[in-house]
């Protein structure tokens, strides 16, 4: 008995022994793995240069001219994609005092991408290169707090913060459109100058990679008047402003301080949609375009259009779904409104003359008779079968049935900004429930901007100024008008392609014929094109990327820039024109 309970006794102590170990052991994995952690922050550095080290030639070759040897070392060039450079790294981690005349020089090169850099005179650029450090740091950081005494300034070489009105930043992460400043911008000047505090927090969004100039050197090599240059070019961009006239000096200085300059290159986003952005950009260099997404398939116009060219493939009588206009009729129409009239304003009398005769003869007899007797040149590219089976998967929409390959977007430019002119002031008068809510994104097309907050812009506002901002109003055109518009330029663009190759190609060129589509699917992305002449071809249909759209940001639609449609050939209007080229 006593044995047994012995024996039983030391079963559980040895269960229990197990059990302490195994939480030994976990309670010591996690140190170690914890450890781990800490240690691998410290090497994220050489992970980089790793990736870097495993391609490291180095070219070298005797220069005649130079009498000398030049070597070229990858490693001074190489980073993992964005990353400021290991060897880089190396250089702003010295003190000045030892940093090479050539390794000053070498940084100053790599920086020449950040705007705000290559902004300063050359002088100051290596003054720059020879006291800046380098620092990386992750999502949330908080770079720079509202009120505290400024001890840096910061040059963002990758990644993106946020500025904020908040201590800790958060409100970053909780604003659809915080402002946010990007590779090639800096901040920070303002704190650094002597007696200024921070005016907002500076939060990282992802991890960042700053070049840090401190305030001793940051006064020493004299940027704090460059900054002050800078506030002078705004102060004098807005008193130029007709909007202003009539404010004084000290107004102006509240409203220069609100904002900086930057720089946007051809082509850049500024603001993926700046009437939810609540700022106010003035365009003091340059120009800027308001796009709009728009989305064909909720455009009844765009269903209409969608099936009436596709009649087109369709071989029986033209007139069984139309009460209106016949397609060729329709055709006929548009070619003659589309001759621009001053270029072929000859063609155009030719072309109306011979579309009356064609009106009451041969020709309109031809198109009503039957589908087969349809002009040869359709018959072999055209199937014969109605419009309605053609065969391809279709969406419903709130007009009915719509291919759903032909379900795309596009889009278009409803403004042009130039220099000097106010973007975000166009409804400011308008109570809120009136607002036009509708996305609207800013392009630039090689643009300095300044942007304000709208809401400290306001408190700024005299009854002057608010009378004048009357202006300012203006309305965007719907998106029905926007989707009608892209039409008339689609088919006139085509109808421009066709005329052109019929006029223009070279005699020894094949005849003309409609665009065929080169690839095998009905919408190519590269070109951006949908084509419906191949809807209803039955082949494996790849999925389609959406057409530069960070999908983060845009609906899931494909984008095109021109529709493909069928469509009747030129010839067969204009018959004397028969061969390509004949203005060559
Ligand atoms: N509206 C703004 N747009 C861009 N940057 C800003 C804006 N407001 C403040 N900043 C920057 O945020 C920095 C916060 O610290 P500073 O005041 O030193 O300098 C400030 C500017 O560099």
């Amino acid at each position: 008995m006593v044995r047994f309970v012995l024996s039983n006794n030391s079963k559980f102590q040895r269960k229990d022994r197990g059990l302490y170990r195994l939480s030994m052991d976990i309670i010591m994995m996690n140190r170690v793995c914890k450890m781990f952690r800490q240690g691998l922050r410290g090497f994220r550095e050489y992970q980089i240069i790793e990736t870097a080290h495993r391609k490291h030639p180095i070219f070298s070759f005797w220069d005649k001219k130079k009498e000398g040897r030049i070597t070229f070392d990858t490693m001074d060039f190489v980073a993992e994609s964005g990353h400021f450079p290991p060897r880089a790294i190396q250089i702003a981690q010295k003190k000045p005092s030892w940093r090479a005349e050539h390794e000053i020089q070498s940084l100053c090169n790599l920086l020449q991408v950040l705007d705000s850099y290559r902004n300063y005179s050359e002088p100051l650029q290596l003054l720059l290169a020879k006291v800046m450090r380098f620092e990386r740091f992750g999502r949330r950081r908080v770079i720079v707090k509202k009120g505290q005494r400024g001890n840096s300034f910061y040059f963002i070489y990758l990644g993106t913060v946020a500025v904020t009105e908040d201590e800790d930043g958060s409100s970053a992460f909780l604003d659809p459109h915080p402002t946010l400043l990007q590779k090639g911008s800096c901040f920070g000047e303002m704190g650094s100058l002597t007696s200024s505090v921070r005016r907002a927090t500076v939060v990282c969004m992802e991890e960042t990679e700053f070049l840090v100039v401190d305030r001793e050197d940051f006064l020493e090599n004299k940027l704090d008047q460059e900054i002050k240059k800078d506030a002078q070019l705004r102060f004098e961009f807005f008193r130029k402003v007709d909007l202003f006239h009539s404010w004084s000096d000290e107004m102006l200085w509240k409203l220069v301080v609100l904002g900086k300059v930057e720089k946007f290159s051809y082509g850049q986003l500024i603001s993926k949609d700046f009437i939810e952005s609540s700022s106010i950009m003035f365009v003091c260099e340059g120009m800027c375009e308001v796009l709009r997404l728009i989305d064909l398939e909720t455009s009844p116009f765009y269903h209409k259009w969608i099936w009436e060219h596709l009649r087109l493939i369709d071989d029986g009588p033209p007139n069984i779904h139309l009460k209106d206009l016949s397609p060729v009729e329709r055709f006929k129409e548009f070619q003659i409104r589309s001759y621009p009239v001053q270029d072929f304003s000859f063609l155009k009398l030719f072309h109306l003359q011979k579309a009356q005769e064609q009106e009451v003869s041969s020709f309109s007899r031809k198109i009503k008779t039957s589908g087969n007797t349809l002009p040869k040149t359709f018959s072999s590219k055209i199937k014969s079968r109605c419009t309605h089976l053609i065969e391809c998967p279709m969406i419903q929409t709130k007009y009915g049935d719509l291919p759903k390959e032909a379900a795309v977007g596009a889009y278009m430019k409803i403004q042009t900004v130039e220099q000097g002119e106010i973007l975000g002031l166009h409804q400011i008068l308008l109570p809120e429930s009136q607002h036009d809510t509708r996305t609207l994104i800013l392009v630039s097309l090689g643009a300095e901007v300044i942007r304000v907050r709208k809401e400290k812009f306001c408190e700024l506002l005299d009854s002057n100024t608010i009378e004048k901002l009357s202006k300012f109003s203006i309305k965007y055109p719907s998106d029905e008008d926007l989707c009608q518009k892209f039409l008339k330029e689609n088919n006139w663009n085509i109808f421009r392609k066709d005329l052109v190759r019929l006029l223009v190609e070279p005699r020894w060129c094949p005849p003309f014929t409609p665009i065929q589509p080169k690839k095998k699917g009905t919408y190519n992305p590269r070109i951006v094109m949908l084509d419906l002449y191949s809807l209803d071809k039955k082949m494996k249909r790849r999925r389609h990327p959406i057409f530069m759209a960070p999908q983060k940001y845009l609906p899931p639609l494909r984008i095109v820039q021109a529709i493909i449609a069928p469509r009747y050939k030129i010839q067969e209007l204009l018959p004397q024109y028969k061969n390509a080229g004949v203005l060559m």
